[in-house]
């Protein structure tokens, strides 16, 4: 069975005509698009789309999709007021303009601005009216692809019917840079649905650039060779340059008609050379440009007077537009001069037609013509230009091509290249083209053809299908990679019937308040930086640290004083800078670092970031104790980028490449960090100590750890996880400090599957763990508690079941389990606290009552 393909865009390939009330003819406009489309094979494709007529009754758009049933088409019926707004105003007076660099329109009264408000929500409405149609003829495994800057939307609407519809998205028209598009009012939420798709599809790989580039820096996301990351969601980003299809218009040039219309055209203009200009009349063709060039030329060249002939098809575009409707009066009047200033009574020398041809007609024209003048200031591509060279297999004419053109990109090597705004230079490459010898013409000639009859738009749709499934298996298979969601239930359900429970919470991005992550621009710096508890948290927090089965820790890169700032008020274990600090909050600081902690590094670190962070702007650094931190989030993301690679070859290669250090990356951070500063190699000294405070004489026999830790940091989920092989002892240390002296050899092959819950893991005591001399030196609150432990008893007794690692949106973690946001271990901890205060109600409820019937 072929794979059925669902292609939408804005306009359906056939002009309709109304006949009678239910009568309609149909003649298919066969558009780049069109062809390119109608060539690619094992795809059942169907088109979805507005027919381009208001048809307001139901009996003629009964008849309509009638009709456009037997060509494969499915009408979007707009009215009138929404073409209105929505393709005449949003699309072709803002999107158009702003996409080839023109700029917004400049409006004097809040009036239009209002206006244009109303044409963006005209925009979202059109766009669910197109998903709305496509949900109707969906079938599972059905292939959509979303075509052009009139539906930047519905790669959203699509993926939130369903998630698991194949969507590509392709635009034809230039993406600018980021500096253009972030002028956009409407710039993060149209972003934000393009990347809703699997693949993002542009011409060249300047435009898959720029928008990268707008996703990096408008929305703060993470741009990748691949594509925009987001979360660990990739949607592709890649060039696809159209082609045409070539072998349609050669085999054209053999019809009678075609033959008919040449030999008139030659017997026309004979003993004139012949320049063609084929453009919709539209500002970002160039036409008043290419004119005023023209008439440079016969202005310095007078013996071309009437050798020459510039015959111009400008066909009506967008006549609704009244940015149209001005270019029109002004390409007529520059006509007029100028056929004024150099015709005689026989002759002009610009023939100017506002109007479109037929096929054949059109054909003929490009095969008769010595040169083709693409003065485009900004073109997705210009399949004109494709067109022309395929027409021109005997005579070789020469091709003058706007460098702002996307087919530059191919054809830039045959063609005369020019910048349409520089008038001197086009003029010069008119007079270049007509003289050029017959030896050069076919030198460039032969590489355009070879380009254009090798690069057809039947590879084109081909290509990007079959990328588009590629790029959705492959999807498929990081998803299976993502840890599944946290079961809060089970979780909530297993704490509830432990007896001794451990909770370990990161704080940066997993305890915090969420803050809009729009990158530089968008976020407020200074309060971001200042890490703020959720305050939604602190009543289940408080709930959870007061009940006495429950130890609560709070892991925490931070340094000191920013945990007791934000967890001073609570019952509960602070552990600063990785592990490195610790404290009950009813206690004093005290370290667990390791004893020899090689502390040689700072000195030269801290120049090293002193010297990027001067030069970086906007970027910081934080000097801890044990490590520092330097941080670009705010900074250019591309300048920073390249400043934390060099910044990492200094590390690398500089005067600490030998030091005891471990160098960190982080998405926008670079971490130096002492060899074995980890959470995880930390947390056997926290536990060490907290069991000596805290007198435990039952085993721990529930864990849960959530945080939203580097990967280095997430050595911390592997050492409790009961399913690897397991040494892990308390034991004192030379120096006598306790440690579950356990290092994990690495993950499983078999990952995180449901079926490793079973093994119970019971680390014993050898000893009864003693505090250390280098903590207890330190330590200057820590009550030095009775403690039960005996030799061989259990520190930790911990089965699969009981055991809850979960990061906080990383989506590549080596986590059992996933969290997307803060808010949902927000959720999540509510729910916690709520259920066992139920659970300690109903428990004490039940105890009163068997007091009573004792009584
Ligand atoms: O449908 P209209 O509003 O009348 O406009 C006609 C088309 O104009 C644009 O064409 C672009 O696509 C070409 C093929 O990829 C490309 O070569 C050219 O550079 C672009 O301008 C527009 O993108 C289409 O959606 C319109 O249908
Ligand atoms: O009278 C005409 C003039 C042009 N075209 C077609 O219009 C398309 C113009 O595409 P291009 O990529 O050059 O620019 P666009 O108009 O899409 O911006 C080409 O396929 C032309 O063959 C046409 O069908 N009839």
């Amino acid at each position: 069975m072929k794979q059925r393909l669902l292609v939408v865009a804005n306009r359906l390939p056939v002009s309709a005509n109304r006949r009678g009330e239910d009568q309609w003819s149909l003649e298919i406009s066969a558009g780049g698009l069109v062809s390119a489309l109608l060539g690619v094979k094992d795809v059942d494709a169907k088109w979805i789309g507005w027919a381009g007529v208001n048809v307001p009754d139901e009996v003629g758009q009964r008849a309509l999709t009638r009709a456009l049933a037997e060509k494969r088409c499915i009408p979007v019926f707009l009215d009138e007021e929404i073409v209105h707004q929505y393709y005449n105003g949003y699309c072709n007076n803002i999107l158009w303009p702003l996409f080839h660099y023109l700029g917004l329109p400049q409006e004097d009264r809040l009036a239009t601005t209002r206006n244009f408000e109303s044409q963006f929500n005209a925009y979202k409405r059109a766009n669910q009216m197109f998903a709305d149609v496509v949900y109707q003829h969906y079938k599972e495994g059905d292939v959509i692809w979303c075509h052009d800057y009139h539906l930047m939307f519905l790669p959203k609407c699509l993926k939130d019917h369903d998630i698991n519809m194949k969507v590509g998205w392709f635009l034809h028209t230039p993406f600018p840079s980021s500096e253009i598009y972030r002028t956009l009012p409407s710039r993060s939420e149209l972003l934000r649905s393009v990347l809703c798709a699997d693949l993002v599809g542009f011409h060249t790989y300047d435009y898959a650039r720029h928008f990268v580039s707008a996703c990096t820096r408008i929305l703060g996301l993470e741009g990748t060779p691949e594509g925009v990351e987001d979360q660990g969601r990739l949607t592709r980003v890649a060039a696809f340059p159209i082609g045409i299809d070539s072998e349609r218009f050669k085999r054209a040039l053999e019809l009678p008609a075609v033959k008919r219309h040449i030999t008139e055209l030659t017997q026309r203009f004979d003993g004139r050379k012949v320049m063609l200009g084929v453009d919709r009349l539209d500002m970002i063709k160039g036409i008043p440009q290419k004119i005023l060039a023209f008439e440079k030329f016969l202005e310095e060249n007078h013996e071309w007077n009437d050798k020459v002939v510039l015959l111009q098809i400008a066909v009506p575009t967008r006549t609704d537009v009244p940015e149209y409707q001005k270019l029109t009066s002004q390409v007529h009047e520059i006509v007029g001069r100028i056929n004024g200033r150099f015709g005689t009574l026989t002759a002009v020398p610009i023939h100017h037609l506002d109007r479109s041809l037929d096929f054949h007609a059109l054909c003929a024209l490009y095969a008769v013509t010595d040169v083709a003048l693409v003065t485009s200031l900004r073109d997705g591509m210009n399949l004109v230009s494709y067109e022309y060279v395929a027409c021109q297999g005997s005579k070789k004419g020469v091709l003058i091509l706007s460098e702002f053109a996307g087919a530059a990109q191919s054809l830039g090597a045959g063609a005369i290249l020019v910048n349409p705004w520089n008038i001197t230079e086009v003029a010069d490459s008119i007079k270049h083209a007509l003289t050029m010898s017959s030896d050069e013409r076919e030198k460039r000639h032969r590489h355009n053809y070879a380009h254009v009859t090798t690069h057809t738009a039947q590879d084109w749709a081909e290509t990007f299908v079959c990328e588009l499934n590629e790029t959705v298996a492959e999807a498929q298979l990081r998803t299976r990679q993502v840890p599944p969601d946290l079961p809060s239930q089970a979780a909530i359900q297993q704490y509830l019937h432990s007896k001794n429970r451990l909770l370990i919470l990161g704080f940066n991005s997993t305890l915090t308040e969420p803050v809009e992550s729009s990158g530089r621009r968008g976020g407020d710096q200074i309060k971001e930086m200042e890490l703020k508890l959720h305050p939604e948290l602190k009543g289940p927090l408080r709930a959870l640290c007061e009940d006495e089965h429950t130890t609560v820790i709070v892991l925490s890169g931070s340094d000191r004083s920013v945990l007791d700032e934000n967890f001073g008020e609570f019952n509960m274990w602070l552990a600063a800078e990785h592990g490195m600090f610790l404290r009950p909050t009813n206690g004093e600081w005290m370290t667990t670092m390791p004893e020899h902690l090689n502390m040689d590094w700072v000195d030269s670190v801290k120049n090293v970031f002193e010297y990027f962070t001067e030069r970086t702007p906007r970027s910081h650094f934080e000097h801890r104790e044990t490590s520092f931190v330097w941080n670009y989030k705010y900074a250019d993301v591309e300048f920073g980028r390249l400043q934390a690679r060099d910044m990492l070859q200094h590390l690398w290669t500089g005067p600490i490449s030998n030091a005891a250090v471990d160098v960190v990356q982080g998405s926008r951070s670079v971490e130096v960090r002492s060899v074995g500063v980890t959470k995880g190699a930390a947390i056997d000294r926290i536990l060490g100590e907290i069991v000596h405070s805290k007198s435990m004489i039952t085993p721990i026999d529930y864990v849960l750890c959530i945080g939203h830790f580097l990967g280095k940091d997430e050595d911390i989920y592997v050492f409790f996880d009961p399913e690897y092989p397991s040494e892990s002892k308390v034991k004192p240390d030379s120096s006598g400090s306790v440690s579950l002296d356990r290092r994990p050899n690495g993950r499983p092959s078999n990952g995180r599957s449901n079926s490793r819950n079973s093994q119970s893991r019971t680390p014993k005591a050898q000893a009864a763990p003693e505090r250390s001399s280098s903590s207890s030196s330190s330590s200057q609150g820590t009550p030095n508690s009775h403690h039960d432990w005996r030799e061989g008893s259990s520190v930790l007794d911990l089965k699969g079941e009981n055991y809850f690692s979960c990061a906080v949106g990383r989506k590549r973690s080596n986590a059992r389990y996933l969290l997307n946001s803060s808010e949902e271990v927000v959720s999540f901890l509510k729910e916690m606290a709520d259920a066992t205060a139920a659970h300690n109600g109903f428990q004490s409820t039940t105890a009163d009552y068997m007091f009573l019937d004792r009584q």
